[in-house]
């Protein structure tokens, strides 16, 4: 593997996760893979999982690990190309990046939608200009429209826990104080689509995905009505996508928050979450404290996913 920034990098999801399952069973059985290799975590938005998980899974195979915030310690970083940088941004990203990338075997990067341009944060120019000019494989770490990392441990968990072949599995929108990315969500609709779920995902109107991440997804309006049956929730909040809406919050409405109410129409559904949580904006206290509630061995499998990422990396490399 060469580069891991969406699931068509991961290949077969089948074999995928027979690896994860193996890794699962003993973290440490291929920790002579990667030495004397180091690895380079590149974060531009804060981050609790993803660093520890990920640097966890190095460890695992043996590497060295960096670790630079952008925004403490290094120079503010231009982004734009022929910006006159007579500024406040002593360093351009493009020399920045290939610098970086003399230090190192493989890059992850954070860089979260920055919402001033959908066609800047939709191309996704940060991520694609590491993999352009670091010389080096780069994998995403949640970039602008994907979090890959996320949604294979979202998957791996909800192999983990389904009772039955074909699970139903809903996305629910519910209303955070800030405007959030749709990396998340995105990638998770990807994700499921390349499952043979049955997948649901339910927002107030305005709410609509970029189509290329919905997919052939069922989209309900009615919440309580997505949720009927279902086997899985996976609540998260996100700033609307469509037109002039995109970075907007359309709505706040505490009636998407998940509480009791909607669970119980569901088949006793194991609830999820990316993490970090918003409480009694996103899902009451009584229901992610439930035992239906498996978001902390979702984060835990954030070290797996991680671990089979760079192991495939670190095998890719010439
Ligand atoms: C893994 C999730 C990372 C990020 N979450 C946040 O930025 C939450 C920030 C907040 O709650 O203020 C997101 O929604 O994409
Ligand atoms: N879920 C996740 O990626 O968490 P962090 O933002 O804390 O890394």
């Amino acid at each position: 593997m060469k580069k891991f920034t969406c699931v068509q990098d991961i290949g077969d999801l089948k074999s995928a996760l027979a690896e994860a399952f193996e890794i699962q069973k003993d973290r440490f059985k291929y920790v002579e893979l990667g030495r004397n290799k180091t690895l380079m975590m590149i974060f531009f938005n804060s981050s609790l999982r993803t660093r520890l998980s990920t640097q966890k899974a190095a460890l695992n195979l043996g590497m060295n690990v960096m670790v630079l915030d952008i925004n403490q310690g290094a120079w503010k970083l231009e982004t734009e190309r022929g910006v006159i940088m007579d500024g406040d941004k002593p360093e351009h990203l493009l020399e920045a990046i290939p610098v970086m990338g003399c230090y190192c075997d493989i890059i992850g990067v954070r860089s979260f939608a920055r919402f001033e341009d959908r066609d800047f944060d939709y191309q996704e120019t940060i991520l694609n200009q590491f993999i352009q000019y670091s010389g080096r494989p780069v994998f995403s770490m949640e970039a602008a429209t994907r979090h890959p990392l996320q949604s294979f441990a979202d998957l791996i968990t909800i192999e983990e826990y389904k009772k039955t072949a074909r699970p139903k599995v809903v996305m629910t929108w519910a209303p955070h104080p800030r405007p959030l990315p749709q990396a998340v969500p995105n990638s998770f609709a990807e994700w499921m689509n390349a499952t043979d779920y049955d997948f649901v995902i339910t927002h107030p109107e305005g709410y609509e995905l970029a189509p290329q991440f919905v997919g052939n997804a069922k989209v309900e309006y009615d919440q309580m009505k997505a949720f009927e049956g279902a086997d899985f929730i996976y609540a998260k909040n996100w700033a609307a996508y469509t037109g002039d809406n995109y970075g907007q919050i359309l709505s706040k409405d505490r009636e998407w928050t998940v509480s009791d109410r909607q669970m119980a129409v569901t088949n006793n559904a194991f609830f999820m979450h990316c993490l970090p949580v918003r409480r009694n904006m996103i899902v009451t206290d009584d229901v992610i404290e439930s035992p239906q509630s498996i978001v902390i061995p979702e984060a835990a499998n954030r070290e797996i996913s991680a671990t089979v990422v760079l192991k495939r990396l670190i095998e890719g490399l010439e």
